[in-house]
């Protein structure tokens, strides 16, 4: 292995209590989270949430109006942009039109005023790393979308940054294209233990990438964890509606037991929460039921809601139903497909059997009222 597998200088980055305004109203508040050392972290929410303000603070490319940005042992406040040690990778790839893909991957070692020997070398072995050998001495435009952004890639890796950030960095690709590359980054980061933070909208790319992400919703952080915790354990209405799909149900708690809750739903049906819930009676909340977490029966029973089929639609292995309730909202189930599966007939009304274990509760209105599962 050459010595780039040792190259990284390992390093955690700390964000403190960043906040930013481009003018009067704040674009991003109070963001706080942590990517340990050799660690890849995303920070993922829809557009407009904040997450490349938070980057180009980390990065340098603007002075946020509080909170500390720590890399190792050092507050960046104090260090230039060139001098911080972080590479970067952004989606529309920012490749030098005019340098060969070599002189592209030595551009940033150049003006490091590393030595022209070692500068070969490096960009070589940089080539060799992003699967470019013997592309060299092409021009960005006779290279393919997929094999620009290694070269961006290798180019960000060459100056051996202690952080690397990436924003959108697949983002203009196909689908196909962007997972293969999905992996190869996975496998470089791996190899090399660069400290890595990605920023995407992109769910899938966030959750098959990262060890942790960051939820950003409206310049704030929602919640920090695993992929499988933000999906399984969503701590707020938003997480868990952007993080996969979510049925939501409206209704009113009716009765609390020990060690049991009742819920009236807006359309006249009730469930029953085989766990008491942290809520007053006559809250008003908010019901999330993952499409899997509901189940056809042709029988009504304890927990389900009328429904008429719209469409069922089979989806690789799932055979997923669209359904309107009485009061004339939608909902989604999905169920694994066998050979024995029977597909329902648009029209045709059955009852939807909701998992009251694993659904969850919010608040109503959770722009007023402290979020999390009660
Ligand atoms: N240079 C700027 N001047 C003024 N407002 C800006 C500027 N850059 C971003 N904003 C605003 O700050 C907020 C956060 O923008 P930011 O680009 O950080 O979001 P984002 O989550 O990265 O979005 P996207 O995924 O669309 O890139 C938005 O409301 C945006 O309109």
């Amino acid at each position: 292995m050459p010595d780039i597998a040792t190259m990284a200088d390992r390093k955690r980055l700390s964000v403190r209590g960043v906040t930013h305004s481009y003018g009067g109203q704040n674009a991003v508040s109070d963001i706080s989270f942590d990517v340990e050392a050799g660690e890849i972290v995303a920070l993922l929410g829809p557009s407009g949430c904040g997450k490349s303000t938070v980057l180009r603070a980390i990065a340098g490319l603007i002075q946020p109006k509080a909170g500390k940005i720590i890399l190792g042992d050092d507050d960046l406040a104090h260090i230039s942009a060139r001098s911080r040690g972080i590479g970067m990778v952004f989606q529309n790839y920012a490749l030098f039109p005019h340098l060969t893909v070599s002189e592209n991957i030595a551009y940033p070692l150049a003006c490091q005023k590393v030595p022209r020997v070692e500068r070969k070398a490096r960009v070589e072995e940089m080539l060799a790393l992003v699967r470019l050998d013997g592309y060299g001495n092409r021009l960005p435009r006779e290279l393919s979308g997929g094999q620009q952004q290694r070269v961006a890639v290798a180019r960000a890796i060459a100056a051996r940054p202690s952080l690397l950030l990436l924003d959108e960095p697949f983002g203009a690709l196909d689908r196909a294209l962007r997972f293969d590359l999905q992996v190869e980054l996975l496998h470089l980061q791996k190899t090399l233990g660069i400290t890595t933070l990605i920023v995407t909208h992109d769910q899938e790319e966030a959750q098959s990438l990262a060890n942790r992400l960051v939820l950003m919703n409206k310049g704030n952080v929602e919640q920090i964890d695993t992929p499988m915790a933000v999906y399984d354990r969503p701590k707020t209405l938003f997480v868990n509606t952007f993080i996969g799909q979510a049925n939501m149900l409206h209704g009113t708690v009716a009765a609390l037991e020990a060690a049991s809750t009742g819920i009236v739903l807006e359309n006249g049906s009730s469930l029953r929460l085989p766990r008491r819930l942290n809520f007053t009676v006559g809250s008003r909340v908010t019901v999330t039921v993952r499409p899997e977490e509901v189940r056809l029966s042709s029988q009504p029973g304890e927990n389900t809601l009328p429904a008429t089929v719209t469409v069922s639609v089979p989806l690789g292995p799932s055979l997923v139903h669209d359904m309107v309730l009485t009061d004339g909202s939608g909902l989604r189930a999905a169920e694994v497909r066998g050979p024995a599966t029977v597909i329902p007939e648009p029209g045709m009304t059955l009852f939807a059997e909701i998992d009251t274990a694993r659904c969850h509760v919010f608040p109503a209105i959770p722009e007023t009222i402290p979020s999390s599962e009660h």
